[in-house]
């Protein structure tokens, strides 16, 4: 596979500095527009791209799962899980020059910079590189149709899953998230028992409880509040919905409503995937 963090970085560099410099060029405007006509999904094979691993993307509202599955869909296939949240997290404890201007943003629940996220990631995509990782999960990115153009023109996406919940759903859950201080796994306190309404389905969730050894450790991330999720959900609505539209015009969106919790959503996820038996096809062909 091309090396993607030098792919990624010059001419993500010079594509941003050309949309900075200029407010009439975006960089819709010099790529070629892309079929729009809905194509099927990519078949899912062990060897998907020929000569490239899988690139994928995880869309979905704040508190419902992205982080989770992308995760465990990373360690079935390979790739890296790259969350550009956990990217920012990491750099705002780093008490580095942005902690402080990050801190404000994401405490208020607003998106953080394009410039700033695409530095973030084309370092991580570079360090991952040096370890001679390939392919990725992205997570949490792209988040605006701006990200999602600057994507195109550095890499192509092979598909995009967008998982969807409800609203009082994702409230809940992102009110009950805790993370372990020391060993940084996540958990969630929240009991989920909602009754079905309003078009939406009866979900029950049980809660992720914490071992012994973490449950005196637990923090609450600063923007898991009340109003700063409520803030969240609405920029999602605002800037990274219309993303969805994007991919769903390339063809490349697969839709996934979870129906409960991890033991019901994950092998249903893999059967929307046609991974069901993808770890039996990867042990046959080694
Ligand atoms: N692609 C992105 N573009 C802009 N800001 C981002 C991006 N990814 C993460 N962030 C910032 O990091 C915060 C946390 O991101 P994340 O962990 O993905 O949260 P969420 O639970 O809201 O999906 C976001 O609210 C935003 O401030």
């Amino acid at each position: 596979m091309a090396a993607l963090s030098r792919l990624f970085k010059p001419q993500f560099s010079s594509l941003f500095q050309r949309s900075l410099s200029t407010t009439t060029v975006s960089v819709s405007e010099i790529q070629p527009q892309r079929d729009k006509s809905s194509k099927p999904l990519p078949p899912i094979t062990d060897d998907p791209q020929g000569s490239r691993n899988f690139q994928w993307v995880f869309l979905g509202c704040p508190g419902v799962g992205k982080g989770t599955y992308a995760s465990r869909l990373s360690a079935l296939l390979g790739v890296p899980h790259i969350a550009t949240g956990d990217l920012v997290r990491d750099e705002l404890s780093s008490s580095g020059p942005l902690s402080h201007q990050l801190e404000e943003v994401v405490n208020q629940g607003k998106l953080v910079s394009d410039e700033i996220i695409f530095n973030l990631l084309s370092k991580r995509l570079e360090a991952g590189e040096s370890k001679g990782e390939s392919g990725f999960i992205l997570d949490g990115f792209p988040r605006t149709i701006r990200q999602a153009e600057i994507l195109d023109e550095v890499t192509e996406i092979d598909l995009v899953v967008n998982l969807k919940l409800r609203e009082d759903v994702l409230i809940e859950k992102c009110l009950g998230r805790r993370i372990c201080s020391e060993c940084g796994k996540g958990f969630n306190l929240a009991s989920i028992n909602a009754k079905a309404e309003n078009g939406d389905p009866e979900i029950t969730m049980a809660p992720l409880l914490p071992p012994p050894q973490c449950s005196s450790k637990l923090i609450t991330r600063a923007d898991d509040t009340e109003p700063v999720v409520r803030k969240r959900l609405r920029v999602y609505k605002e800037q990274s919905e219309p993303v969805e539209d994007y991919y769903r015009k390339q063809g490349k969106l697969t839709e996934f409503n979870l129906p409960g919790g991890i033991p019901e959503s994950w092998p249903k996820l893999l059967e929307a995937l046609h991974l069901d038996d993808y770890g039996d096809r990867k042990s046959a062909a080694a």
